[in-house]
């Protein structure tokens, strides 16, 4: 596909997208489709996509939508016109192309300076004030960093392997890594990401795709062997995974959605980990430690996920903190006594971080707090928040 032709597939998808589609199922849709593009075309339009939605306020405005419903072209042309590029070479006669720009969009002389900060940081202006709350004097450059994309990073299996060791293995494939400051087991992919998933260090279980962040909120959980591990919001089994590779413990998953789990046995195996799944009757009631890696906005990984930032309003927000404070009730008396409780979220809002740690101490006084930390984006991964709490009583 010609540049231009990646263009109008971009536009088109994002039309979709921005009536509230999900732009991972739209772009797998376009492909069936559009079975004549290949994979770097269908990555150049991921990107496209991606990179729109993480600054879309920005394009909506340099694009002539304002603070109005955008269309995909408007928003195609506001990022374009945010990289100084020539618009009549892209929306031009050529084939595939998207056609010339009307009077009116060729008329929009927008001045980002001019448009309100929320805008020119791409967020809803709603949730400014929750970052700058958490955040204070580093919230803009947070978001100015969510507005770029977020990096590739690998968890080295430390039952498999070293940092070097699989360094020498990715490069055979032509990926190449360093070392990321953020967790001793991290690496940052610095060429070849998209080659991970196909290479032999992957496949044979040397290295796992996992955000430094999550790493080191695993490297922060008082963790030993022989402990009983309870992941109560296991999901694909990544923090389950990153526990069972550091230490020798009888690891079980549980997710109120055990489809979500599915992924757990493939992986474990890869990675030379037992990891049993648990439904909620099954589950013992005196684990050393239990990890609750509770849904949350996604606040802390805006620049991974950004169509989170789009979607979350108010009411969700108030739905999320409820379901955190209900999973935190859930699991206090699954800890024995003497045994820790570890909440963790990817949001950087204190409404589900600091203020749900405090409500949840009021309300259960044999616990008190050992620990709690924000990773901001700011130290290279995504965004996260983690609580380490011990059972007293
Ligand atoms: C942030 S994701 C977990 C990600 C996972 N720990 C990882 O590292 O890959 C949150 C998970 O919590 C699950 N969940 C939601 N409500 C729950 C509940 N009441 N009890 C247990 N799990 C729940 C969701 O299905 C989802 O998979």
């Amino acid at each position: 596909m010609t540049p231009v032709a990646r263009i109008s597939a971009a536009i088109e998808i994002l039309d979709d997208v921005l009536i509230g589609e999900n732009a991972e199922r739209v772009l797998t849709t376009w492909a069936r489709g559009h079975r004549f593009a290949g994979s770097k075309d269908r990555a150049a339009i991921r990107d496209l996509v991606f990179d729109a939605l993480r600054c879309l306020r920005s394009y909506c405005w340099l694009g002539g939508a304002g603070l109005g419903r955008p269309s995909g072209r408007q928003v195609m042309i506001g990022a374009l016109r945010a990289t100084g590029a020539d618009l009549d070479t892209v929306f031009c006669e050529a084939r595939f192309a998207p056609r010339p720009l009307t009077e009116e969009e060729r008329a929009v002389v927008p001045d980002l300076e001019g448009a309100p900060q929320a805008v020119q940081l791409d967020c809803p202006d709603w949730l400014l004030p929750l970052y700058e709350a958490t955040l204070s004097e580093t919230a803009v450059a947070v978001l100015e960093r969510m507005r770029t994309r977020s990096g590739v990073f690998l968890r080295v299996n430390a039952r498999k392997s070293t940092l070097g060791h699989a360094m020498e293995h990715l490069e055979n494939d032509g990926i190449e890594a360093v070392p990321h400051p953020l967790s001793e087991t991290a690496l940052k992919v610095t060429k070849g990401a998209r080659a991970v998933a196909r290479s032999q260090a992957y496949l044979t279980g040397l290295v796992e795709l996992q955000d430094a962040g999550s790493q080191a909120i695993i490297d922060a959980l008082p963790l030993e062997d022989g402990m009983r591990v309870l992941d109560y919001c296991a999901g694909g089994g990544g923090k389950a995974l990153a526990m069972g590779a550091r230490v020798d413990v009888d690891l079980t998953a549980h997710d109120v959605d055990p489809a979500r789990m599915q992924d757990i046995a493939p992986r474990a195996s890869r990675a030379g980990i037992k990891v049993l799944t648990a439904r909620k009757a099954d589950m013992a009631s005196d684990y050393d430690l239990v990890l609750c890696d509770v849904p949350c906005s996604g606040s802390g990984a805006y620049a991974r996920s950004p169509q989170g930032k789009w979607a979350l309003t108010p009411v969700r927000l108030e739905q999320l903190t409820g379901l955190q404070s209900q999973i935190l009730d859930e699991v206090a008396p699954l800890v024995r006594s003497g045994g820790v409780l570890a909440y963790a979220t990817c949001s950087l809002f204190q409404a589900e971080n600091t203020a749900q740690i405090e409500a949840f101490l009021d309300r259960h006084s044999g616990f008190t707090l050992e620990a709690q930390r924000l990773i901001s984006p700011l130290e290279g991964g995504d965004g996260f928040f983690y609580a380490v709490l011990r059972r007293t009583v």
